[in-house]
């Protein structure tokens, strides 16, 4: 049985039973709980990318390409039929003085409770993706998220006025110094936080190399259990399977400590629907031999075989 699927479920039924109701920027509410932390073996389990729903894996991909290659942008999404950014993006555009159109205040709430408003967000909301995609000056000024995980990983900004690649000096230093206990990278930037759409969530990982295994440990800040976490665990996995590759290296363990984890009210339904169902079999990652850089990845460059999971669970985001 796979352990990834069972500790997901372990931490969902911990979440229900010790959580506490509380209130959050959304407005949705959420049963929350202080602190958790989930471990897998990687080079035991097979790929983490869940069984008891559907995963876009796709998705996942498209988003860790995008932080690789430092882009801030939602065209790159966009350009992946990705949608899980756009309602940020979103914001951003109808919160500016150029945006025209029907209030849409606080949108994210109003959409779920007002099929009528809905209709008209979802209207305005194909217009701003289809402006992002082909009109470059709007895309630069409406599409781009701010100074997001792109930006923090690939051009971190020093108060020496220098530019730092945080992935390019973990690469280095995994090679030349594999025993480093300094193969960190830092989201959090008190300084960018104004300049950021959304504050990063997984905002510091960390590398660690034993035995020729690359382990990696990552820490949010605030974890969506439902929809965001399936995600983060599964893309901080193949940012690992990416940096083993690169660096001749085995994956080892995958670890993630969360801080505020909770489960917004409006997917309790859907938790426990999945709670209740039969982890299957893990799928195997398949990595392009050719490709020896991590930045040379494309998406047909990483392909997932074997993934049989549990018809996928719909759940509002958000917002
Ligand atoms: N509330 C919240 N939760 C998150 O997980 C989250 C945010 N906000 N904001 C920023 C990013 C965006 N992320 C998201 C956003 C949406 C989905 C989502 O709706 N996933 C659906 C399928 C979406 C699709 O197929 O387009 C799912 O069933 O997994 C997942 C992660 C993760 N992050
Ligand atoms: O990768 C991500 C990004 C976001 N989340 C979740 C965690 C929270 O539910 C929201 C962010 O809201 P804050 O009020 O800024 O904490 O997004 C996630 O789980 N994973």
């Amino acid at each position: 049985m796979n352990q990834v699927d069972l500790e997901y479920q372990r931490l969902g039924r911990m979440i229900l039973e010790n959580g506490i109701e509380k209130g959050d920027r959304t407005g949705t509410g959420t049963i929350s709980m202080f602190g958790s932390q989930l471990r897998f073996d990687l080079k035991k389990e097979g790929f983490p990318l869940l069984t008891t729903k559907r995963v876009a894996f796709r998705l996942i991909v498209s988003e860790l390409l995008w932080f690789l290659k430092g882009d801030t942008n939602l065209r790159y999404l966009l350009q992946h039929n990705n949608h899980i950014w756009d309602e940020w993006g979103f914001q951003k555009w109808v919160e500016s003085e150029d945006y025209k159109g029907p209030d849409m205040t606080n949108f994210g709430l109003r959409s779920q409770k007002d099929p009528e408003f809905n209709e008209l967000y979802q209207e305005q909301l194909k217009i701003y993706q289809d402006k992002v995609l082909t009109d470059d000056d709007f895309a630069k000024k409406y599409g781009d998220l701010g100074e997001v995980y792109g930006k923090q990983w690939r051009s971190w900004e020093g108060a020496d006025g220098k530019v730092y690649d945080q992935i390019q000096y973990i690469i280095d230093e995994i090679k030349r110094n594999p025993d480093s206990r300094r193969l960190i990278c830092s989201s959090w930037s008190i300084s960018s936080l104004e300049q950021q759409q959304l504050p990063p969530c997984h905002y510091a990982f960390q590398f660690y190399v034993a035995e020729g295994k690359l382990s990696c440990m990552f820490s949010m800040r605030s974890v969506d259990y439902f929809l965001g976490l399936p995600y983060n665990i599964s893309s901080y996995a193949l940012l690992t399977y990416l940096l083993a590759h690169e660096c001749g290296l085995d994956v080892g363990e995958l670890i993630f400590t969360g801080a505020d984890t909770h489960i917004y009210l409006n997917h309790l339904e859907q938790v426990k629907e999945q709670l209740s169902r039969e982890p299957r079999q893990l799928p195997t990652l398949k990595l392009n031999p050719d490709k020896k850089s991590i930045f040379d990845f494309e998406i047909e460059d990483i392909v997932l075989e074997g993934y049989d999971p549990h018809p996928a669970i719909k759940a509002p985001v958000a917002v």
